[in-house]
């Protein structure tokens, strides 16, 4: 039931658009039954007339209103008897669906703006078509941060969110910035006060004080009492023009409780009835429910998702909708990402902010991946997503109402399952774009671990205790830049993953980047010496160079067809084989043949002659 009322919501949308395009009479008689059997009543011919419509049109267009206004409240009283399950996003959406992320500039991205943006992104990916558009909301212009704009653009492109339609790259129903669009939301306005929807407010903040004062006292609700929305027209206009200071308010009152039925909240109304709100602040510039219900109607947004914060509001929005005699978009309200302590995360929180994955080496997928896990769900046995599509075909599209605490050692799971896929995949298979990945992320950042620690830049205590910064490091001696970028590379492949960062690989597993240093072999072959068949036999294959080609398979099968039929079992081997390599069996876990491939016949016959003379010298001891 939950995806046919999508798909009937989506044909709505298809049919809007023949409708606008007026190419068929049938086409408004389809719109108005779709859209009635879908949720509200919308009459498409109840658009406001224009201020030269004559009194015959406006009485019509008044009486229509009324009409549609009786009949949305009947299916509404209907809708709140129906089950609370919520509708499903993303599902059988088989036309284009049109969502946009409207940020305001007032600061940065922050993980719980980048999930809303990518919710608005996976509904798009998951339906057929649409578009993702990007909207600048900065009305605020006392908030606003000045490299914000630029800020949120490069961070969302950073996470592989593109846009199809914004203010750098424009789009039909442009401009995209909020600021830019204030001719359109005056001429809206003024629709609005010439219908008696609105009205000039000429309080000054000393009046509403010692109004909500009064209020306040008397034991009464402090929502503004509407005391300017008796003045005349003629002499708000008088006023107006004099040059007299005013905000613009929403006639509230005539449009009752409304009610919606939100995607994942199911039915809602507020208790109390609203304020008249203000629509257009004393600056000229539109409040957010003005500016956002226009926008989203002349952009034909299809569905408003957006965090919860906003559901509260959403039937002022509603209201503004009927007012214009607009046809209502879907609404989604996400859970909001909050702090350990339940607070919303936040610009103000910067330990949130996205540069602080960037500059971890976060995947960016990896980080959609936990970001789209985080309060909904994948379906079962999936793959890491690879791409956007890839994490809207994995997502149930089911979400958890109220606010999500962040689960960081989830996101390491997702980055470092995201990171062992791409390292398991052959370097001819990589695309570009994900050999840039992990070179930006991965074989870069291990350099610069090598580097810090060869240069003696960071105190790494593991490292220096055991004394492996030796002037014979095995990368720094790889000539060129390439080479070393390559070598690291082929390292990552053979840890397969099984590390959690750079500096973790680099300090844990030193011998695949420097040459084990002599007192590190002593402690190690003192405390348990390796099996001396074994030694014999590796010095035995080191100067067949046929076998040490691909994998090195055929040096590891050479060493145990010698060894086994003398008893010595395979963990022998390997133990052995880790001295050599890594100067003692209790490094972490590392496949032999992996090492044997990695280090090449040369690094092993160069180990191996070090140890054997060790050996020799505690032997003779
Ligand atoms: N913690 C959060 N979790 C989920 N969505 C969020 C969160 N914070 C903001 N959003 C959503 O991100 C979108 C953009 O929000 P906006 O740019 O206003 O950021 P903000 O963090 O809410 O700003 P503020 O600094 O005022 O708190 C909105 O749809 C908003 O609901």
């Amino acid at each position: 039931m939950a995806s046919s009322a999508l798909r009937l919501n989506l044909r709505r949308i298809t049919c809007r658009s023949i409708c606008e395009s007026n190419k068929c009479a049938a086409a408004h008689h389809l719109s108005r039954n779709f859209t009635a059997s879908a949720g509200l009543w919308h009459d498409r011919q109840s658009i406001i007339p224009s201020q030269n419509a004559n009194s015959g049109q406006r009485r019509a267009y008044s009486s229509g209103l009324k009409g549609l206004r009786n009949k949305n409240k009947k299916v509404r009283d209907e809708a709140s008897q129906e089950s609370d399950s919520p509708m499903i996003l993303g599902q059988n959406a088989d036309l284009p669906i049109r969502a946009r992320f409207a940020p305001s500039p007032t600061g940065y991205l922050h993980l719980g703006s980048l999930r809303t943006a990518l919710f608005n992104k996976l509904a798009v990916s998951a339906s057929n078509g649409g578009a993702f558009i990007l909207r600048i909301e900065d009305t605020d212009q006392n908030r606003l941060v000045k490299d914000a704009e630029e800020r949120l653009m490069k961070d969302l492109k950073w996470a592989g969110l593109s846009w199809d339609e914004g203010p750098d790259c424009g789009g039909p129903y442009g401009p995209y910035r909020q600021s830019e669009r204030l001719p359109v939301y005056h001429e809206h306005v003024q629709k609005l006060l010439d219908h008696d929807h609105a009205y000039r407010c000429f309080c000054t903040s000393e009046q509403l004080e010692s109004q909500k004062r009064e209020l306040h006292e008397a034991g009464k609700p402090t929502i503004y009492p509407g005391t300017c929305r008796s003045i005349d027209a003629a002499e708000s206009d008088r006023r107006a023009k004099a040059g007299e200071s005013h905000v613009v308010r929403f006639k509230s009152n005539k449009f009752g409780r409304p009610k919606l039925r939100d995607a994942i909240y199911g039915p809602f109304q507020k208790k109390d009835m609203e304020e008249d709100f203000i629509l257009m602040k004393t600056d000229g510039f539109p409040t957010y429910h003005l500016a956002n219900v226009v926008d989203d109607h002349l952009m034909k947004i299809t569905h408003v998702i957006r965090g919860e914060e906003w559901l509260i509001s959403t039937p002022k929005h509603i209201a503004l909708y009927e007012a214009f005699g607009w046809q209502a978009p879907i609404f989604a309200h996400l859970g909001l990402l909050v702090d350990i302590d339940g607070s919303k995360l936040s610009k103000r929180n910067d330990s949130v902010n996205i540069s602080k994955y960037q500059k971890e080496g976060t995947f960016p997928m990896a980080l959609l991946a936990w970001l789209a896990n985080l309060g909904s769900s994948f379906k079962r046995d999936v793959q890491p997503p690879r791409t956007v599509a890839d994490v809207a075909n994995a997502l149930t599209f089911k979400f958890t109402r109220g606010g999500i605490k962040l689960n960081l050692a989830k996101l390491e799971h997702f980055n470092s399952r995201y990171r062992d896929a791409m390292l398991w995949k052959p370097i001819p298979a990589l695309a570009d774009q994900e050999a840039k990945l992990i070179d930006q992320h991965l074989t870069q950042p291990v350099l610069k671990e090598i580097e810090k620690v060869t240069n003696g830049d960071i105190e790494n205590a593991e490292l220096t205790a055991r004394e492996w910064r030796l002037p014979l490091e095995l990368v720094p001696t790889l000539s060129d830049a390439e080479k070393k970028a390559q070598y690291v590379y082929k390292a990552l492949v053979s840890k397969q993953g099984g590390f959690q960062s750079p500096s973790q690989l680099v300090s844990q597993h030193p011998y695949l980047f420097w040459r084990v240093p002599l007192n590190v072999y002593k402690m190690s072959l003192t405390k348990a010496r390796p099996e001396q068949k074994v030694i014999d036999a590796l010095k035995d294959v080191i100067p067949q160079e046929g076998l040490w080609n691909g994998d090195c398979t055929e040096v590891m099968q050479a060493i145990q067809s010698k060894v086994e039929p003398q008893g010595v079992d395979q963990l022998t081997v390997h133990n052995a084989l880790r001295v050599v390599a890594a100067g003692g069996q209790d490094v972490v876990s590392q496949s032999s043949s992996r090492m044997l491939m990695l280090l090449g016949r040369k690094e092993w016959s160069y180990r191996l002659d070090i140890v054997i003379r060790l050996l020799n010298d505690l032997g003779e001891n």
